[in-house]
């Protein structure tokens, strides 16, 4: 209790200091006191749940795009508490993030952990939209896991590379599996090159907006465990990452072979002439399609206006360099030859420790 309480009024004091209204923090610290006392906890009203997601964003040490977090989309889903209902707010999530092309950054926020530390729902799902994978070496091994839940509550994939995998929330003790409408609640990019024409042979294609939705958002000393949020996709996660890892798609060799690449021996760069042309083709494919995403430099570069702003409003940013550095070309972009303090305040995002599960 004491600590919750000291919590709240850390993230009281700042969100009335920040909105410029210091002198009202005390009566709403007196009053969520009261509320931790009759109930052993207290809920936010809108605008400090809203606040508070904007500083979890804005805290997030390893994330690149920080720039645009007063920009957050707030969607109040405490009223909900059903899987049924969770999964159509999550494909109203997915419908609204999506816009027309234009990523809106947005979270929805489910209802909060309860006195005994149990979530009245959350998504097994590490992204509200995911291919599954395959012992058979098809799709994403990054969903093996994920893919052997759903086949165990009956789902069927059709063994390719690119299936949707259903939404999997768990209420209670009890896991309820919901498909996504791919016309209706996904938008894909087929990925083409800007010159070669043969690229496509590859036969690559990814959905354009990604929705972390096994984190769990704390603020104030309250934790939601169920709170997916989305951006718009910085492009190396997708051709430097996702199609290149060998643990991954994979691609990276079949890439240099379309390409009439000298694959013969390392030495020759291959790998890192096919990151390039991934790198590229993702990029076209998806600005062609006036999708939302932003390259490494372009990412960097906001990046740097955003430390400029906070520090020009005397906040310290804090920031994990191993992750805010792009994994192409890392040090071609001036966050490389920075250093940043990697102190994790709240509010925040923290990875759920699945071991309740
Ligand atoms: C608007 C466009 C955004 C871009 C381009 C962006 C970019 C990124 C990238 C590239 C990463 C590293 C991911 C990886 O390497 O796997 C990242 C991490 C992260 N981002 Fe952002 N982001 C955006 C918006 C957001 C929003 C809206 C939130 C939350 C409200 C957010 C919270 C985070 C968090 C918590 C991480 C760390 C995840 C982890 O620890 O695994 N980001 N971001
Ligand atoms: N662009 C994004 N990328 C992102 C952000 C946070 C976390 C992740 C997932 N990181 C883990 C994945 C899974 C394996 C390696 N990367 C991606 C966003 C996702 C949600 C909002 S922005």
């Amino acid at each position: 209790m004491r600590r919750l309480q000291q919590e709240a009024e850390a993230f009281i004091h700042q969100m009335y200091r920040e909105k410029g209204k210091p002198e009202a923090a005390g009566g709403r610290i007196r009053e969520i006191a009261k509320e931790i006392q009759a109930t052993g906890t207290y809920t936010h009203t809108y605008e400090e749940l809203s606040y508070g997601a904007k500083l979890a964003w804005r805290n997030s040490n390893k994330c690149i795009g920080r720039l645009f977090w007063e920009n957050l989309h707030v969607i109040d889903a405490r009223h909900i508490h059903s899987a049924e209902k969770a999964a159509e707010a999550a494909r109203e999530h997915l419908r609204f993030a999506a816009g027309d092309g234009k990523i809106r950054p947005t979270v929805t926020v489910f209802p909060q952990r309860n006195l005994d530390g149990e979530d009245p729902l959350f998504f097994h799902n590490h992204q509200l939209i995911r291919y599954a994978g395959y012992e058979t070496g098809r799709g994403d091994p990054h969903s093996l896991e994920t893919t052997h839940l759903a086949e165990s509550l009956g789902w069927k994939g059709r063994g390719g590379d690119f299936d949707l995998l259903p939404l999997l929330i768990q209420e209670g003790e009890d896991i309820h599996m919901f498909p996504l409408d791919q016309k209706q609640d996904v938008q894909e990019i087929d990925i083409v090159h800007p010159e070669e024409e043969k690229f496509k042979e590859l036969g690559l294609k990814w959905y354009t907006v990604p929705a972390i939705s096994d984190m769990e958002m704390n603020i104030g000393g309250i934790t939601y465990g169920a709170a997916p949020f989305n951006g718009w996709y910085m492009g190396t996660e997708i051709a430097a990452r996702n199609f290149a890892d060998s643990f991954r798609y994979d691609r990276l060799k079949e890439t240099a072979e379309i390409l009439d690449m000298n694959t013969s021996k390392i030495s020759t760069l291959w790998k890192d002439r096919a990151l390039v042309e991934l790198n590229r083709a993702v990029l076209y494919s998806f600005q062609e399609a006036g999708a939302g995403i932003v390259d490494h430099h372009t990412a960097s570069e906001q990046f740097r206006l955003f430390c400029g702003k906070e520090n020009q409003l005397g906040r310290k940013v804090t920031g994990d360099w191993t992750w805010l550095i792009p994994p192409v070309s890392p040090a071609s972009v001036h966050i490389f030859h920075e250093a940043y303090d990697n102190t994790v305040n709240t509010p925040n995002f923290f990875y759920r420790n699945n071991t309740s599960e």
